[in-house]
């Protein structure tokens, strides 16, 4: 293709530039300075325009060029596009035109350097392109507009250098850029002042600079977009050679034209620049839109000014949204406590940074250590969060149910009730007989014929009195009730048999009562036996403190006889006595609240629960809850079987109607409506949850120094057990010279055997750390232990066991060796070979055994002997390990000493760093 350049021409046709350049835009080509390009399409059209101008043909093109003008300066190209909607703006339009007209004109003004022929070039536009002027009144206005004309222009002169460049400029750099461009271009001085024009008649464009930023990117876009619309569209063709006239800076200028009346309803769907984000359906894009960051926001306005017609509404929108939301999530709400790691997610920063900023502040915590509500707010307000404590207040809606009915009675109006009585003592000492009997004796004596039940707690009348007897004999019900936070019983009656005397149950039961608080009664029990020493017993318990009041003590004792049902009523009145010393009183006007002491599922009834009223009255039809279950109170039964309808303070009954089965030592309330009951169950629900996730230990050796500080701690409680009673007593011995002011060193409980259920519990309810000589936990025990935080710590030798628990309360706890369970190993046969020793054939149990391991020789939770492995075989091979369930072969190093029903426990020691 031959390109002429317009003074080329001028030339060859003796005409100045000015002259033909006037013609050229009378034959609608699009030449805007000497030194614009001619194609030879253009030259045809120009010969033909000058040679016979045919008016018809002639408005056609005229039409086609005025729109690329437009284009080029500002003109929002949808409008050109779509000429039916065009025109019936242009109506509206017509009105602004004034303001629109200059713009357009600008736009042509660069391009041509004469004055004269801008004017006349407005003029030409005016007639030519109406359709296209109603753009542009929209454009001077809404400063959006003008910037889509200048991405669309900017394909087009890329290339052209001066006549476009122009154009666009004033749009997007007011002043310099044009210039640039101008200056390399011939008539620099005439394009000046139209810049200059341009830029004072759109004072409002110069704020959008930044548009162009934008528009780079568009132009690779709108060539896409035009030649999808293209074919929709008749013109594109004809355009593309009329106006790249001045320099076809190629394909890319042909489309632009179609591309403009495109792009702008392209954009308005959210086309370009929206499609930020992938796949952007249009309709999604508008939604999404207002939740995006704010680099978006800072894009938006000029979206929205540029499309502003379609979008006027989704503007506002999106910027209050984004506000709005934001403001809400810098707010954490939780309840009481919350984790690290969830305090971070919902931050949405990294856990570590958490720790971190908790580590500067002095604490050394992990992801899933609890902070409680202040903690939390401190940290969150580091990283500008506010927290909210929105806990379900259960004490406040607990309380008030109970209050309630109390205000409306008279309230602190208390009453006396009947003492509540737990039997324990050692095993065949006659628990079961006695309480059998005070039964018995009261059954027949109050109610001839009656059908005892066992309900798990009954009550027996002397002389109108009324005692509450709990069916659970042992201390070990009455600690695990205990350690749920229970307070049921008032008396504990220690039945030591007078044949027998003191026994290790015996002890334990004194320690789980005075660990409890609970005074004792010392009922000395099978008087009736020939061998029967009571003074004997009451000797030996002197060293419990528990010294008759004829002794000059403070202890009850009764001799009974619970076979030949001998001063029971004896008993029953020295209860009564120490219950009115204790002036047990409760109010029974309010709502029912008390503990369960027992609670299974029937399969008729549903959940059953014996439960123990200790304040108020429970009433049938009453909502209650306990734990995490609650309903209504559908009936109540009491120890006989017969029917109540109100139960009092003290008064056991069963009860059925609860939604499922509580755990026994749980406290259940009665509130005032079925709601209130729901909410509490489903809070207690969450707060379990919680808990579980974040287990915190009661106290370990680990934590002593750090609570001791604190002021949580005054004093650590110790339970101690041995495999001798002379080591159990010289640890004991030990540990108490250990008190100091700060902390005061309690022995709760001392014994001599394994670690056993009753031990943890026991610790687990008196905050207590079980230290163990050459003993082991019962499996059922560690398990306990684990599950309820209580520190066990295992030693051979005494020395060790008081030099750290006294580091730990200096605070110097050194680096632990933890051992590291990993299995434990059956004895079932042993073999003799010769040279080698004892070979034990054992079953792997639990874990897995390592040839290499430690192992620790168990007999009777007793520790035997503590060494390694000197052969693991299966059959007759040697191997690295066996697991659980398989057989294997065992020698042990140095150690012959094996018998059958021996443990083996395997573990490997590794150093834990010691946290305080
Ligand atoms: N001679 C005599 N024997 C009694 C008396 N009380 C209980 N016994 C007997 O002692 C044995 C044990 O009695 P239990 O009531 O089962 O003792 P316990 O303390 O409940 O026993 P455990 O339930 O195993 O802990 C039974 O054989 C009773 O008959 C008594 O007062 N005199």
């Amino acid at each position: 293709m031959g390109k002429t350049r317009v003074y080329e021409l001028a030339q060859k046709l003796g005409l100045e530039n000015k002259e033909l350049l006037e013609k050229l835009s009378e034959a609608g080509i699009d030449a805007k300075s000497h030194m614009s390009v001619l194609e030879e399409e253009d030259l045809q059209k120009f010969e033909s325009a000058t040679a016979a101008p045919p008016v018809e043909e002639i408005v056609e093109k005229r039409i086609t060029p005025g729109i690329i003008r437009r284009r080029r300066k500002e003109v929002p190209a949808a409008e050109a596009s779509e000429t039916a909607e065009m025109e019936a703006e242009a109506e509206e339009a017509e009105k602004p035109a004034s303001v629109e007209k200059p713009a357009p004109v600008k736009a042509p003004e660069v391009v041509r350097p004469p004055a004269a022929e801008v004017q006349a070039e407005e003029e030409q536009k005016q007639e030519e392109a109406p359709a296209v002027k109603p753009a542009k009144p929209t454009e001077p206005a809404k400063p959006a507009e003008p910037v889509v004309a200048a991405k669309e222009a900017a394909p087009v002169e890329e290339k052209p250098v001066a006549p476009a460049p122009a154009a666009e400029k004033p749009a997007a750099k007011p002043v310099e850029k044009p210039k640039e461009k101008v200056e390399a271009a011939p008539p620099a001085a005439k394009t000046e002042k139209p810049v200059v024009r341009a830029t004072a008649s759109r004072a409002k464009i110069l704020g959008r600079v930044e548009l162009p930023q934008a528009a780079p990117a568009q132009p690779q876009r709108r060539s896409e977009p035009p030649r999808r619309e293209g074919p929709g569209r008749p013109r594109p063709d004809e355009r593309g050679p009329a106006r790249p006239a001045p320099r076809r800076p190629a394909p890319a200028a042909a489309p632009a034209p179609g591309g403009e009346e495109v792009f702008p309803a392209k954009e308005a769907r959210g086309g370009k620049k929206r499609k930020k984000g992938k796949g952007a359906d249009y309709s999604e894009e508008r939604s999404d839109a207002p939740r995006k960051g704010k680099n978006r926001e800072v894009f938006e306005p000029d979206r929205s000014g540029k499309f502003r017609k379609p979008r006027k509404g989704a503007k506002v929108a999106k910027k209050t949204e984004v506000t709005v939301s934001k403001a809400i999530k810098r707010i954490i709400r939780i309840s009481d406590v919350i984790t690290v790691g969830e305090l971070a997610k919902r931050m949405g920063v990294k856990a570590n940074e958490l720790i971190r900023e908790l580590m500067r502040q002095g604490s050394m915590v992990t992801i899933n250590h609890p902070l409680d509500f202040e903690t939390a707010a401190i940290l969150a307000s580091e990283f500008h969060y506010e927290v909210e404590n929105v806990a379900f207040d259960e004490e406040t809606v607990l309380a008030h149910a109970g209050e309630k009915l109390g205000e409306e009675a008279k309230t602190g109006d208390l009453k006396p009730r009947p003492p509540v009585v737990t039997i324990m003592g050692h095993v065949d000492h006659g628990k079961t007989s006695l309480l059998d009997a005070i039964r018995a004796a009261n059954v027949t004596a109050g109610e001839a014929g009656g059908i005892t039940q066992h309900i798990g707690a009954y009550d027996v009348e002397l002389d109108g009195r009324k005692i509450t007897f709990l069916d659970t004999p042992g201390h070990e019900a009455f600690t695990a009730m205990r350690a749920r936070g229970a307070k049921v019983t008032d008396i504990v009656i220690l039945v030591v048999a007078a044949d027998d005397g003191v026994m290790p149950q015996t002890k334990e039961a004194i320690n789980h009562s005075k660990a409890a608080g609970v005074p004792i009664i010392i009922a000395v029990n099978k008087i009736d036996k020939p061998e029967a020493n009571p003074e004997r017993v009451k000797q030996e318990l002197t060293e419990f403190e528990l010294v008759p009041e004829e002794w000059g003590g403070e202890t009850i004792f009764v001799e009974v006889s619970a076979k030949k049902q001998t001063n029971l009523d004896q008993l029953l009145e020295m209860i009564l006595l120490q219950a009115e010393v204790m002036e047990l009183k409760a109010d029974p006007d309010k709502r029912g609240k008390g503990t369960i002491v027992e609670a299974r599922l029937d399969k008729g009834r549903g959940p059953v629960a014996t439960v123990l009223v200790q304040e108020g009255t429970l009433k049938i039809g009453d909502p209650i809850v306990s734990g995490v279950h609650f309903g209504r109170v559908r009936t109540m039964t009491d120890d006989r079987g017969s029917r109540v309808e109100a139960a009092g303070p003290s008064m056991p009954v069963e009860v059925t109607g609860l939604s499922g089965v509580p755990d026994a030592g749980e406290m259940f309330h009665a509130v005032e409506d079925e709601k209130v009951a729901k909410d509490v169950a489903q809070h207690r629900q969450q707060k379990l949850r919680e808990a579980e996730l974040a287990k915190t230990s009661k106290i370990s050796l680990e934590q002593l120094y750090a609570r001791i500080k604190e002021g949580d701690v005054k004093e650590l409680k110790v339970i101690v057990k041995g495999d001798v009673q002379g080591s159990v007593e010289a640890v004991k011995d030990a540990l108490l010279k250990l008190s100091t002011d700060a902390c005061r060193l309690v022995v709760i409980h001392t014994g001599v055997g394994g670690i056993i259920e009753s031990d943890v519990t026991l610790a687990a309810a008196s905050d207590a750390i079980v230290l163990g000589f050459n003993v082991r936990p019962e499996p059922k025990a560690s398990t306990l232990a684990e599950n309820e935080g209580v520190d066990i710590r295992m030693y051979n030798i005494i020395y060790d066991a008081v030099a750290d628990v006294r580091d730990a309360m200096e605070g110097l706890l050194a680096p632990t060796l933890r051992e590291k369970y990993l299995g434990r190993v059956e004895v079932r046969e042993t073999f003799q070979v010769s040279k080698v020793g004892t070979i034990a054939g054992c079953y792997v149990v639990d874990g897995k055994i390592l040839r290499g391991a430690q192992v620790r020789l168990v007999r009777d939770n007793v520790v035997v002997w503590e060494g390694k492995l000197s052969s693991l075989k299966r059959f007759k091979d040697d191997v690295r390990e066996v697991a659980t369930g398989y057989e294997c072969g065992i020698g042990l190093e140095g150690y012959n000493d094996i018998k059958v029903g021996d443990i083996i426990e395997v573990f490997e020691m590794e150093s834990v760093k010691t946290t305080l």
